[in-house]
């Protein structure tokens, strides 16, 4: 019996491998997963190299691929909330089955900062102004996922330097399109609410939130888009207290005043209408 892949069970030593699948095309691990482009994408600036440089790339790399995961996940949730009753199986569900994944990447995403947190001030700076004029501040992503959410800002178009034709359309048209919150009040349209304005809005809120056993999906929605909220902020947070650990008061390499302009997007809501329902319950 042979080894080789696609040609049924063989046996070596006490192993027993079963291949399956992919008989001509040979797919690897390796190729599957485009590892030589990926191991690859790793480019310091320092020279010579500052030893922690390659954890920063690697973590704001990681960072961006959870990035694009939570933008594939949350435009679906949005899409399932906007597609009319009865079109679709389990719409609701779906959503909120969607949702309770990128609160669990939302959580990751915090957690991480303790990895770049191994990194002292004094090593970050071996490299750090080699790093100018990018910064984060630049990450078209981020800002897809802020506008997407529900927090369209379209003075970050103006205020962005540097993008492509390309990261320029993709911004413009998240602020076209409907955001998950736009989706949400949807919902809450197609199951009989009057939802014109946010007066409205907060009534059927209300409603919902004092009869649970009667509009159960939309209540535990209500609760994941408050949770995806609650969860943008603690990135906020965590985000600015490493920054301040990493560079104190100094201006950042994007060209704003560092932790202050950070501070200033703590108070952030995506969903303020669900924040205000707490305090009329
Ligand atoms: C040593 C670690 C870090 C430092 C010192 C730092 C510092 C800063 C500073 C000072 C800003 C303000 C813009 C500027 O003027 O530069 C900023 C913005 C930002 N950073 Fe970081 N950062 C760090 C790590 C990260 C990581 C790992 C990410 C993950 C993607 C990240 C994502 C962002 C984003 C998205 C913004 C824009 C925030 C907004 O506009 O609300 N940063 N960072
Ligand atoms: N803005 C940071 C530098 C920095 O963290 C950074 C630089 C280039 C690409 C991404 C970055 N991450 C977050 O801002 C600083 O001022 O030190």
């Amino acid at each position: 019996m042979s080894g080789q892949p696609g040609q049924g069970a063989a046996t070596r030593g006490d192993e027993t491998f079963v291949s399956f699948g992919e008989q001509g095309a040979q797919l690897t691990y390796g190729s599957y997963l485009r590892l030589p482009q990926l191991l690859d994408s790793q480019h310091l600036e320092s020279d010579p190299p500052a030893h922690d440089e390659l954890l920063f790339i690697t973590i704001h790399q990681v960072y961006e691929l959870w990035f694009k995961q939570l933008l594939h996940e949350v435009t679906a949730a949005r899409d399932a909330l906007l597609s009319p009753p009865g079109t679709g199986r389990d719409r609701l569900w779906w959503a909120q089955h969607l949702l309770a994944r990128v609160h669990v990447i939302e959580r990751t995403l915090v957690q991480q900062v303790d990895v770049l947190e191994t990194m002292t001030p004094q090593d970050f700076l071996e490299f750090r102004q080699r790093l100018a004029p990018a910064s984060g501040f630049q990450s078209v992503q981020f800002r897809e996922l802020e506008f997407l959410s529900g927090a369209k800002d379209p003075g970050y178009l103006d205020r962005f330097r540097g993008l492509s034709d390309d990261e320029q359309e993709r911004l413009r048209r998240r602020l076209e399109e409907p955001t998950l919150w736009d989706a949400f009040v949807t919902a809450l349209g197609g199951a009989g609410f009057d939802v014109g304005d946010d007066e409205q809005v907060a009534r059927a809120l209300h409603t919902v939130a004092h009869d649970r056993d009667s509009h159960a999906a939309l209540w535990a929605l209500a609760e994941a888009l408050l949770q995806h909220d609650e969860l943008a902020a603690s990135w906020r947070a965590r985000h600015v207290v490493m920054v301040e650990r990493m560079i104190g008061a100094k201006s950042g390499t994007g060209g704003s005043s560092g932790s202050t302009y950070l501070r200033s997007r703590l108070p952030l809501q995506y969903y303020p209408l669900l924040w205000e329902l707490r305090s009329q319950l």
